[in-house]
């Protein structure tokens, strides 16, 4: 790794073994200091500022991010769908914001550590604006959303309370989201069309989503997991039990 980036590194995050205010921090949160090696981040075309890491997470790692949910005793019931926290986020999930960090600025497309050249002025060619990477929390809000097969999430954009950014880490079941731009969408099935205004997006487990700008604003998301509406390049994808993380940051109240 370039030296210059090390130590822009370990300006913002410390030196990885001994940067940790978790004073309780366990095996779990050690196995997830390793979080985000993956650095191959893609923009979805036809959606400004939305951008996708496939393989955020390996197989491993999803599997120790699934241990630690478990040890919150989110998955205890299985009518317990969804978990909120603020603030203080556990050690988990302040590794995985870290890490998500750390992953884009791996990746090769933040613009200040970039042949100028190829920047130009375009950081809609980066998967995160400057401002929001840098910002400190990255973030401070998470909700853990659990579907059942059959559940999905309706068409929605976040609430404005929550300012832009917003990364969404999928687990255990593939699944489609759809993206239907703002004022076009309709509530006949057989009208929409998957052109411009309404475009599939396919999560796999260990994938991080992350949407700013008109993804967060002027687009709505859903997924669908009824029968029938789980489709991706002609075939059904079978439907288990799905997991996601969301990471977000509360607007600060003046
Ligand atoms: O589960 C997901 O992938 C999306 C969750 C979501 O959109 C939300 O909680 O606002
Ligand atoms: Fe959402």
């Amino acid at each position: 790794m370039d030296d210059e980036l090390k130590e822009i590194m370990r300006e913002a995050f410390g030196d990885s073994s001994s940067d940790d205010d978790c004073d309780s921090i366990d095996e779990t949160a050690k196995i997830q200091s390793i979080f985000g090696e993956s650095c191959c981040w893609e923009p979805i075309t036809g959606i400004n500022g939305l951008w996708i890491c496939r393989d955020f997470l390996s197989p491993d790692q999803q599997s120790s991010l699934l241990f630690a949910l478990e040890k919150e005793g989110y998955f205890a019931e299985t009518s317990h769908n969804q978990a909120m926290r603020f603030g203080d986020l556990p050690c988990w999930a302040i590794e995985l914001s870290y890490s998500i960090r750390e992953n884009v600025l791996f990746s090769g497309c933040v613009p200040e550590f970039m042949d100028p050249i190829t920047v130009g002025n375009n950081e809609k060619e980066c998967p995160f604006p400057m401002d929001i990477l840098w910002r400190e929390p990255l973030f401070n809000q998470l909700i853990v959303n659990i579907y059942q097969p059959d559940e999905g999430i309706c068409a929605h954009i976040d609430l404005m309370r929550f300012e832009d950014g917003i990364a969404i880490v999928s687990l255990e079941s593939s699944c489609v989201m759809h993206f239907t731009r703002v004022g076009y969408e309709t509530s006949h099935r057989e009208e929409m069309n998957e052109g411009c205004t309404r475009i599939p997006v396919l999560l796999i487990p260990g994938s991080l989503v992350f949407m700013w700008g008109e993804a967060r604003y002027l687009w709505k998301h859903q997924i669908n997991r009824k029968p029938g509406f789980q489709m991706w390049e002609g075939q059904e994808i079978e439907q288990k039990r799905r997991t996601s993380v969301t990471l977000r940051r509360l607007c600060q109240t003046l």
